[in-house]
């Protein structure tokens, strides 16, 4: 993907700044985390058990409130800026694959006719065009998570926050759906947040990768991953990927000692 501007000279979209979250039982999720989310960033969370990615994954997405600091939308925030991607798709048994995408739409307040073109293009996207009237049951773990993905990018969000999406499928599947996910950013320009317990993943998706440790929970590095986008199946075969790995397991082995 032509990223067209360097990190640093990117747009803030969103500003996350001197964050604690405490939760009952005084267990400090979260220590004085900032971050400034630019546009068109892809950031990954990358972390051992229990360094809080999913507590601020969910204070990003305005599901819980930070016991301190500040989370704030750099732009003026419309209806649909924000898509979520949780672990599990989470999607309804009883309804068909098309009216599962049109959810954020229905809730919206919004017809099936009116916005049938934007579900059919989001399907499209994820390549499950095809399966629009099928059910949840009828597909594979692969495919639901797709469906979840169609979900969250239909209404072509400028921000998709997704917490370990990927973490139940098979490698092969996983490595599809990196390339997929990467496709689809180009394609709706959109920001990305990912929660991933995965070096490899996390280089081969991200160009900054937010390196936290446990107890408390606190940012400790960020790794940038300069490659340039598209990436492929050469990309992770490279050395470059190979040394970028490295930078990241070095990082993520200081935020194990930090919590050691
Ligand atoms: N609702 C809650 N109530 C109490 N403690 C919580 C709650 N949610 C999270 N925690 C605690 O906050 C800390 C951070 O949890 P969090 O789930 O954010 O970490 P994580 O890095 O996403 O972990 P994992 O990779 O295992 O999903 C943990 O100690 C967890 O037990």
């Amino acid at each position: 993907m032509p990223k067209v501007a360097p990190i640093d000279s990117r747009a803030a979209l969103l500003t996350v700044e001197a964050v604690d979250k405490v939760f009952p039982g005084n267990v400090q999720a979260l220590r004085d985390m900032s971050l400034t989310v630019r546009e068109g960033d892809f950031i990954s969370l990358l972390g051992p058990s229990g360094c809080g990615k999913s507590t601020a994954l969910r204070l990003m997405a305005g599901l819980s409130q930070p016991t301190a600091g500040r989370i704030d939308w750099a732009i003026p925030r419309q209806k649909g800026d924000l898509g979520v991607v949780f672990q599990e798709p989470t999607l309804m048994p009883w309804a068909t694959v098309a009216q599962n995408v049109f959810l954020p739409f229905r809730l919206e307040g919004r017809a099936y006719p009116s916005v049938r073109d934007d579900v059919l293009n989001a399907l499209k996207l994820v390549g499950l065009d095809r399966f629009q009237n099928s059910y949840p049951r009828e597909l594979s773990g692969g495919m639901k998570m797709r469906v979840a993905i169609a979900r969250a990018m239909v209404t072509q969000p400028r921000l998709i926050l997704m917490d370990e999406p990927f973490a139940a499928l098979d490698e092969i599947t996983r490595f599809k759906l990196n390339n997929d996910l990467l496709a689809m950013q180009a394609r709706i320009g959109c920001t990305v947040i990912f929660v991933t317990h995965s070096v490899f993943e996390s280089v081969f998706l991200s160009d900054r990768i937010v390196v936290m440790a446990a107890r408390p929970g606190r940012v400790i590095e960020e790794v940038r991953v300069d490659a340039p986008y598209p990436r492929t199946e050469a990309f992770r075969t490279s050395a470059d990927y190979a040394a970028h790995c490295r930078a990241a397991s070095t990082a993520l082995e200081h935020a194990m000692a930090e919590a050691a």
